[in-house]
């Protein structure tokens, strides 16, 4: 089986979930064009970092952000990783991951489980406390958002349940941009995943971005990778390629979980 992917690398409006809805749906119709089966977007995509403001504007149990989704699915039949919003709940805020399949059904909703202190995060959300794994098309994904890519265990306790694909959702600053690119095909390697990363573009009060969203085999190869600027990066994912890098290289058969 495979799976096209598209990845939206956008600019956010900083704090201005109005500007952001509208243009996500403008490269959703980008997205169906190029006749993609999943397209992912980026980390905080509605409202950034201005987390300040985020009792005012994250989304109330991320219900007008899921009846979008939804709707996008269901007209352009395509799965939905939907990067990461701001989610307001009793128990406070969370980085949340929405997941929407192509008959607009919610799937999986994830909130970040490792909070990022060196942009105040954990000042002002809630950490995560399940994980990412779920299932489209019958296959075994897992979602992560942006930090959490710095905790291996976090993504090998996902591929031993089975995850074949390793989607991450971003906010990565553009003076770490060798440790996204080094731990992002890491992980690759090391779980004999795919790897789907989208990062943003532009800029913020505190942050430039470094984009570069980029689309990794299970060996480690780069199928795709975009450039600094705002950009639709697709490529297609081959499930065969998993199989064949797990039965020529066992190393979920010859990991010694007992002494680690
Ligand atoms: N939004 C984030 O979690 C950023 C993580 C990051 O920049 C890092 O270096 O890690």
């Amino acid at each position: 089986m495979k799976w096209k992917i598209a990845c939206i690398q956008m600019d956010i409006a900083f704090g201005q979930p109005d500007i952001n809805f509208q243009v996500a749906e403008q490269w959703m119709e980008k997205a169906a064009r190029s006749e993609s089966d999943i397209v992912i977007l980026p980390e905080l995509w509605t409202t950034g970092y201005d987390l300040t403001r985020l009792n005012e504007i994250a989304d109330q149990e991320a219900e007008k952000t899921i009846e979008f989704l939804k709707t996008q699915a269901q007209k352009h039949q395509i799965h939905i990783i939907g990067g990461s919003i701001a989610k307001k709940t009793s128990k406070g805020i969370y980085n949340t991951m929405i997941i929407i399949d192509k008959h607009g059904k919610l799937i999986k909703e994830y909130d970040k489980l490792h909070l990022f202190q060196l942009m105040d995060e954990h000042h002002f959300l809630q950490p995560g406390e399940k994980d990412g794994l779920f299932t489209l098309d019958e296959k075994i994904c897992a979602g992560f958002i942006c930090y959490d890519i710095r905790f291996p265990e976090w993504q090998r306790a996902h591929t031993v349940q089975g995850a074949e694909v390793l989607f991450v959702t971003a906010e990565w600053p553009k003076p770490r941009l060798d440790h996204w690119r080094a731990l992002l095909i890491s992980r690759a390697i090391e779980n004999q995943a795919y790897v789907v990363a989208v990062n943003r573009t532009g800029s913020d009060v505190n942050n430039i971005f470094a984009g570069h969203s980029l689309i990794i085999d299970p060996w480690g190869n780069i199928i795709s990778e975009a450039g600094e600027g705002n950009e639709l990066l697709t490529g297609t994912l081959d499930f065969n390629k998993v199989t064949e890098a797990r039965n020529k290289i066992p190393v979920f058969e010859d990991r010694r979980p007992d002494f680690y």
